[in-house]
């Protein structure tokens, strides 16, 4: 059974509290924050104090991935703001060995994050260092964007590696993730399924996040 992750992206950001109210409700499992900064993407979303006032809204994961550089400037005050896991991306981190250790040390859960061009063995030398992989199926900055149908064998080929080496890390993979693809994705080794568009903009977000929770 996934673990689903709605993106707050895509929520109402006018009627936040309804919508975390929503999800507290449904069978959702993790509520995902996507944080960017405006240069490690060309958006800029929200930051720590929404971070903040989520965790007010919500008993449930807060799944944190940091779309900035530096991260380093701020995993400590996105961990007082009440982020059980933090992602950051290996594209931002030429130090990220050291990076994982200070998230580490916060005493949360540690994921990385892969852009659609950066191959796996990118992280081969920190997998059992980390809790989870986040394999980004579309290019991080926007929500709403189609899934990019190669990220499927990159799942394959990073589940063989983690099944190898890690066992225990999860696969979460974002972008593009609807009711049409998911199955794919879960049968290519996922473990996490984020979702922002197809499940905030479907008639019952409710309703979406129960059938994807029913995917095996
Ligand atoms: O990290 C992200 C974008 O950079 C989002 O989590 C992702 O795009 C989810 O939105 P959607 O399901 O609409 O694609
Ligand atoms: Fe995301």
């Amino acid at each position: 059974m996934p673990i689903i992750a709605p993106s707050i992206l895509a929520a109402n950001f006018l009627d936040l509290k309804n919508e975390c109210q929503r999800l507290n409700a449904s069978e959702a499992d993790w509520f995902h924050l996507d944080v960017m900064d405006g240069r490690f993407v060309p958006n800029i979303s929200f930051g720590i104090p929404i971070v903040e006032a989520i965790r007010k809204a919500t008993t449930k994961t807060l799944d944190v991935h940091l779309m900035i550089v530096e991260p380093e400037k701020y995993v400590e005050d996105f961990k007082k703001a009440g982020a059980d896991s933090i992602t950051v991306h290996v594209e931002a981190c030429p130090h990220l060995h050291r990076n994982i250790q200070q998230i580490k040390n916060l005493g949360i859960k540690v994921g990385v994050a892969l852009n659609p061009h950066t191959p796996i063995c990118m992280i081969e030398n920190v997998l059992t260092d980390i809790d989870m992989v986040l394999i980004m199926s579309v290019n991080p900055g926007f929500g709403g964007q189609s899934f990019i149908a190669h990220s499927l064998i990159k799942i394959k080929e990073l589940k063989q590696k983690i099944n190898k080496i890690a066992p225990q890390v999860l696969i979460e993979v974002d972008g593009g993730i609807s009711l049409d693809n998911a199955s794919a994705v879960m049968h290519s080794g996922a473990d996490v399924l984020v979702a922002g568009s197809s499940i905030f903009h479907s008639k019952s977000p409710e309703e979406t996040i129960h059938q994807l929770k029913k995917i095996k």
